[in-house]
């Protein structure tokens, strides 16, 4: 898919890192609400949190496997669930709401399959495997086992950083990038140079003549 890739930061915790994710110019941010995780955020955080975001910029939820009951309330703050976890696709559907889901590449996934499956879905999120490990690895994959062509709009997450998101793009061609651990100073704490650095290489790497 050719044109401005869409960017969004995962993982916020903290209204000044939202403020400046907004200012630094993502088109989308992502909220925790698996408690297992170091970027967790809560309902009422997440209250806090959504209420900072413009107009145009698109907040996101991320779930694991949750109670469709905490998915239905924390609803009404988003604009785009995304599940992250085993969720079928008649759960995802059963949200009621616009989604994506998540999928960790492991051995033997089949894109296309996966794809016709979650037809439902906005895009597809495509994220490193780690066993036992829902997300937030900071481990990239190998970016060559996703299809040209694919059903469903690409997200490309895992590892992303500075450093190689351009190189991703490049490879990939994807619709949006998405990153957490890659714009962190730690653990749920975004880094405001790190932030727009990212912009920076992602807006680079759209402007770099293609090879075609
Ligand atoms: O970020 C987490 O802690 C997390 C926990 C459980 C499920 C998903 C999680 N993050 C999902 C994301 O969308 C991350 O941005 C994505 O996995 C990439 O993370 P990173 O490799 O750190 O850029």
């Amino acid at each position: 898919m050719s044109g401005r890739t869409r960017i969004k930061f995962c993982g916020l915790t903290r209204p000044e890192d939202v403020d400046a994710a907004v200012a630094a110019g993502a088109d989308a941010l992502g909220f925790v609400l698996w408690p297992g995780s170091k970027r967790a955020v809560d309902e009422r955080r997440l209250v806090e949190l959504t209420a900072r975001v413009p107009a145009f910029v698109t907040r996101v939820g991320l779930f694991v496997d949750a109670d469709p009951a905490l998915v239905a309330r924390c609803a009404e703050h988003l604009d785009l669930l995304q599940f992250h976890g085993n969720e079928s696709p008649d759960t995802c559907l059963a949200a009621g709401r616009p989604w994506i889901k998540a999928l960790r590449m492991r051995d033997g996934l089949d894109l296309h399959a996966a794809a016709a499956a979650y037809s439902g879905a906005r895009a597809l999120l495509l994220d490193a495997y780690r066993p036992g490990v829902p997300g937030g690895t900071g481990e990239t994959f190998d970016w060559s086992r996703i299809p040209a062509r694919l059903a469903k709009p690409v997200i490309l997450a895992g590892g992303l950083t500075p450093d190689n998101v351009a190189e991703a793009i490049a490879a990939v061609a994807p619709f949006a990038v998405d990153v957490s651990g890659g714009i962190e100073a730690g653990a749920g704490i975004k880094d405001v140079a790190r932030m727009a650095a990212f912009l920076r290489a992602v807006r680079g790497a759209d402007d770099a003549p293609s090879e075609a």
